[in-house]
């Protein structure tokens, strides 16, 4: 026993949550049994800081950064959130977007241990006990990040190794929102993987076999809402990656029942909306006057013509006018009503074949550039997945139709984005005004910088869950993330020539908290809240969680 005992790292260095390594006082690692485990000196929460920064530092790649982070949040991660919120803008890229990417792909090679809940479509007995396991009561959790990894990023289906999408999207609650780390889940949901890299990788470690389809799919999804809004009644159940034919469906059909998020359809919609916003607020126009031609009508492209049509509705015009000012292409070109087999999610926004009988095809499809010449869009979105798309022919044929357009190519990693800033910006003779998925550096073109905002929906989904979860809402309203993309805009400051769309990754938890009271009021406004606080403002700063050691060692 006493072999077992001397042996063992003790429990409160295990514990990430209560773990603060060199930090504890001498008293404390006496009660905790940490007596002679531990370095002789104690330091600060600073010091330690510095000393990981320096570590992280000596980190070659931003994968190596990457899996040095993972650990450090596996091992204190009071610290881990003290490194992420003091060099945000720096590490913001590599724990998510673009290098969480790189480390899903490489995921099961890498894998040393992880707090993510896996539940398995081949053990649906298993799930209600997976989530007890974590021994938490109906009042204990806030959030929950969950993904089939069908659609990661841009990236496609990565099975087991799309758990990282979960953790990597809950870290940025925290950092940017503080959303305590201890009352949320993260999720992965193994229904198998058509990736057959994966399945023919010995090193794979989700399940092997093809992605469940149909009815079995749709019933483990069921098990999965019902089991966690009864466990955790409170919990917002953030949907994330999940595939185009699945994504809107779940989201459709759940949205009454229960508190569902759909990050890629409603985070990106609404954070491309006020990217718009603060375009309009450049160009002295309408919302309601706007065309809007999205290029990969997929989850994301077709949640940002909701988001967009549904504004242009609240401005005044009827759901047929919104939705007769907006076009889709997709794979098979200009989307038309005489295409046979469309998806739903892209009928809604189907041209009358008459309407567009005349215009030029390539290939029997009407193509970007054909649409972009005939609508003359004042938008134009991408979330095809194809790099390159929009070329210098799209980019000068989009300035020949209008005086400013909006120009927002949005997929990501940059492997996929449809075309950078430092090229479009030169091609449209610095008249777009452009936003993209990914940190960008700001570009000089004759004389002005241009400062290029990040619209990944990042810098919005924190927000609107800190403002979700302070109200209490049952439900995620238009109300709600039109409240939301208002309060990224007016943050904003368009005046100056070359100026962000976005407020800036720096200024995260502060936008994060003004993102939140906006979107509980409007919570309260829809009459979803089912808290109410005297003063709002306060009761949001008080819900945010900050990285400190608590007063007594081991409290968390
Ligand atoms: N910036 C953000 O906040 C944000 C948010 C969500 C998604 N995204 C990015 O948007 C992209 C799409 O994500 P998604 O979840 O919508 O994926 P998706 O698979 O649902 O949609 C992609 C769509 O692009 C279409 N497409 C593929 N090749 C095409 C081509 N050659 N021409 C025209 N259309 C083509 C597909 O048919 C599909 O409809 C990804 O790169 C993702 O990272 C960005
Ligand atoms: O995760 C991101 O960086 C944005 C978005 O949710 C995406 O799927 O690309
Ligand atoms: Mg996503």
């Amino acid at each position: 026993m006493n072999g077992v005992v001397t042996s063992t790292v003790p429990a409160a260095l295990c514990d990430p949550l209560r773990n603060r390594g060199t930090a504890f006082t001498h008293a404390e690692r006496e009660r905790l049994g940490l007596t002679g485990r531990l370095p002789a000196a104690v330091e600060t929460l600073d010091q330690q800081a510095a000393r990981a920064y320096a570590q992280l530092g000596r980190q070659p790649t931003d994968l190596a950064k990457y899996l040095y982070l993972d650990a450090l949040h596996d091992r204190n991660e009071t610290l881990y959130f003290k490194l992420l919120l003091d060099h945000l803008p720096e590490l913001l890229p590599v724990v998510y977007d673009p290098t969480v990417g790189d480390a899903i792909q490489q995921w099961s090679h890498d894998y040393r241990r992880s707090r993510a809940v896996y539940l398995s479509v081949d053990r649906p007995q298993d799930v209600r006990a997976s989530f007890e396991t974590l021994g938490l009561g109906p009042d204990d959790v806030d959030l929950i990040v969950v993904s089939d990894a069908q659609q990661i990023l841009g990236i496609g289906d990565w099975g087991v190794n799309g758990t990282d999408i979960s953790v990597g999207k809950l870290a940025v609650y925290t950092a940017a929102a503080g959303l305590h780390p201890e009352r949320v889940i993260a999720v992965n949901l193994d229904v198998g993987t058509d990736n057959q890299v994966l399945l023919n990788d010995p090193m794979y470690l989700g399940n092997r076999h093809a992605r469940v389809t149909g009815t079995a799919y749709d019933d483990f999804v069921a098990l999965y809402l019902s089991t966690a809004a009864e466990l955790f009644p409170r919990a917002l159940l953030h949907f994330e990656d999940f595939g185009p034919s699945h994504a809107r469906r779940i989201l459709v059909g759940n949205a009454k029942d229960h508190r569902i998020f759909n990050d890629d359809l409603q985070g990106t919609g609404a954070i491309v909306m006020a990217s718009v916003l603060s375009g309009l607020e450049v160009t002295r126009q309408s919302v309601a006057d706007q065309r809007l031609v999205v290029f990969g009508a997929g989850t994301a492209g077709t949640g940002i013509a909701d988001q967009i049509s549904a504004a242009m509705v609240r401005a005044g015009r009827t759901p047929e006018q919104a939705a007769s000012q907006v076009w889709l292409v997709d794979k098979d070109g200009l989307v038309s009503d005489d295409m046979d087999g469309l998806p739903d999610y892209q009928s809604a926004y189907a041209r009358p074949a008459e309407e567009v009988r005349d215009w030029p095809r390539t290939d029997g499809r009407i193509d970007l550039l054909t649409a972009v010449r005939q609508v003359r869009p004042t938008i134009l979105v991408g979330t095809s997945t194809v790099h390159g798309a929009f070329t210098q022919e799209v980019v000068e044929a989009l300035c020949a139709g209008v005086e400013r357009p909006v120009l927002l190519p949005l997929s990501n990693p940059g492997s996929r984005i449809e075309v950078m800033p430092d090229q479009a910006i030169p091609w449209s003779k610095g008249k777009a005004l452009m936003a993209v998925g990914i940190p960008v550096d700001p570009v000089t073109y004759d004389g002005t910088t241009y400062t290029i905002g990040q619209a990944n929906n990042a810098l919005l989904y924190p927000g609107l869950g800190l403002g979700a979860v302070v109200a209490g809402a049952e439900h995620i309203t238009d109300g709600m993330l039109l409240a939301a993309a208002t309060a990224v805009a007016g943050q904003v400051d368009v005046s100056e020539p070359g100026a962000s769309l976005l407020p800036p990754v720096r200024n995260l938890r502060a936008s994060s908290a003004v993102v939140a009271v906006a979107v509980a009021e409007a919570a309260a406004g829809d009459g979803v809240a089912t808290r109410t606080h005297g003063n709002l403002v306060q009761a949001v700063q008080d819900a945010m969680w900050q990285p400190a050691y608590a007063e007594r060692a081991g409290d968390r």
